[in-house]
């Protein structure tokens, strides 16, 4: 079952809390086994990665295998069906369109003192996306994580994909090439983050590491943060609906599983002004998970994480939702930009009933790659500016120099830093020569 709250209730906040905080995930410690295989990769390089290849995904790559082939990519695209290669364009043109429209600007002027300010974006060189492997891999999520990288001007970008028994996912071939990826290699879980940040004889080193993957990945990920950048540690899917008694139950119970569907740790919320709504939408998932293939995992995670809320109106609404921070938000109220407005904390947020969470994963244009577990308080999805960095600038003119150099000077002296002093002084002193 999952929880029923009402905030009316005199121990909704000691249940609330409680549930706020119940462990999702238990993951496993693996990082002693991770720290071998990234050591074994920074000695052995490719030996090493085809060993564990061997071992983890039972066939042997060879050196001269570990990239795919231009010949093997347009072969394995060649199977996907004509439908399937128009959906993943559209998507691709929709995420392309949105992304290019974060590009940030370039910053220039002049101050009262003669100092030109400013700042410069410049992308990351290379890049490496990591695609999970085996029923986990989603072609959709190549596309997000590879066109803002495009987007963003990444010279080099390659994707790392385990292909267990040498069996891969044509259409996680085929959004690579739509996506303009430069190399796929067919490696995964912590010896194919390794090979990416340190280098290998066949794979370069990247500057940054992105997407999502198992505990190894995870830990792997982890462990070579400050050698590369890495976007973020993805937890299990999340959403919350907001929905008011004017929406269809079946409609806001198949929005609650599009998320549930996705692992049996993920969690699905519903808050409604509206009692009897809410066990509408609670029935509404019990009847589709009698037919729901994924039954297997939605099940689980509606009854063991789920929650349907009512609360005493849409404000206590947004409240909560503050609270929770969802990864997801969907809004299918009467006026979901007023509520938008109060809903600060969310990954993404879907405004309308006519908006189901899914069009965001898929063609919507947005990234689907968002923070979870309460980090949208502090965070934001990826973007554009994940493979970018912003770079100041600033330049001096004699004047600008000895207007605001005192106080350089004065601010070294008083943290001991002589030298530093010493680099402004030797300046205002050639100035109060030439111009006493
Ligand atoms: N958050 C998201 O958006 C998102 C999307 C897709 C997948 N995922 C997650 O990605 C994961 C996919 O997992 P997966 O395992 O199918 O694929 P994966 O690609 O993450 O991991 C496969 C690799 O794990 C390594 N591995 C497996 N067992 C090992 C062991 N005992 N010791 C050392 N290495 C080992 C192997 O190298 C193997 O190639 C799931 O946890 C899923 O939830 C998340
Ligand atoms: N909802 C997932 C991220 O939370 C992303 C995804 C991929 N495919 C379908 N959905
Ligand atoms: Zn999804």
């Amino acid at each position: 079952m999952p929880q029923f709250l009402t905030t009316d209730e005199s121990d909704f906040e000691s249940r609330f809390a409680a549930f706020l905080t119940t462990k999702r995930e238990d993951a496993p410690d693996v990082d002693e086994a991770v720290a071998a295989i990234i050591a074994d990769v920074r000695a052995r390089g490719d030996a090493a990665v085809i060993e564990l290849t061997e071992r983890f995904d039972r066939f042997s790559p060879g050196a001269d295998g570990l990239a795919f082939t231009q010949a093997e990519i347009d072969a394995e695209c060649a199977k996907v069906a004509q439908s399937e290669r128009a959906a993943l364009e559209l998507a691709a043109d929709r995420i392309r369109a949105y992304h290019t429209r974060q590009m940030p600007e370039d910053a220039s002027w002049t101050d009262a003192t003669g100092a030109t300010l400013g700042w410069r974006w410049t992308p990351v060189s290379a890049a490496g996306l990591y695609v999970p492997g085996g029923l986990a891999s989603y072609p959709s999520s190549v596309l997000m994580n590879a066109i803002p990288a495009k987007v963003a001007g990444v010279e080099r970008l390659v994707v790392t994909v385990p292909t267990p028994d040498n069996v891969v996912n044509p259409l996680v071939l085929l959004a690579a090439k739509i996506a303009g990826v430069d190399t796929v290699y067919r490696v995964g879980g912590a010896q194919a983050v390794a090979a990416l940040a340190y280098g290998t004889e066949t794979i370069a080193p990247v500057d940054k590491i992105t997407g999502p993957g198992n505990a190894f990945v995870a830990a792997a990920k982890r462990r070579v943060f400050g050698k590369v950048g890495i976007d973020m540690i993805a937890g299990p899917s999340e959403i919350l609906v907001i929905a008011d008694a004017e929406n269809d139950p079946d409609w806001i119970a198949v929005d609650l599983l599009s998320q549930a569907e996705h692992d049996e740790s993920a969690q699905s919320i519903l808050i409604t002004p509206d009692a009897a709504f809410g066990r509408a939408v609670a029935d509404a998932v019990e009847k589709r998970l009698e037919t729901l293939e994924r039954r297997a995992i939605a099940g689980p995670s509606w009854r063991d994480f789920g929650a349907v809320i009512t609360v005493g109106d849409l404000d206590e609404a947004a409240e909560l939702s503050n609270r929770i921070a969802p990864e997801h938000l969907e809004l299918c109220v009467a006026d979901p930009e007023a509520l938008a407005e109060k809903t600060i904390h969310a990954g993404a947020i879907f405004l309308g009933g006519w908006t189901p969470e899914a069009i965001g994963d898929y063609v919507g244009g947005p990234n689907h790659v968002l923070p979870t577990a309460r980090s949208a308080r502090f965070s934001s999805g990826l973007s554009v500016m994940d493979f970018l960095k912003r770079t100041t600038l600033a330049s001096m003119t004699p004047a600008a120099l000895k207007a605001i150099g005192p106080a350089a000077e004065t601010l070294a002296i008083s943290e001991s830093l002589e030298a530093h002093g010493l680099s402004v002084r030797a300046r205002l002193d050639r100035l109060n020569e030439e111009t006493p």
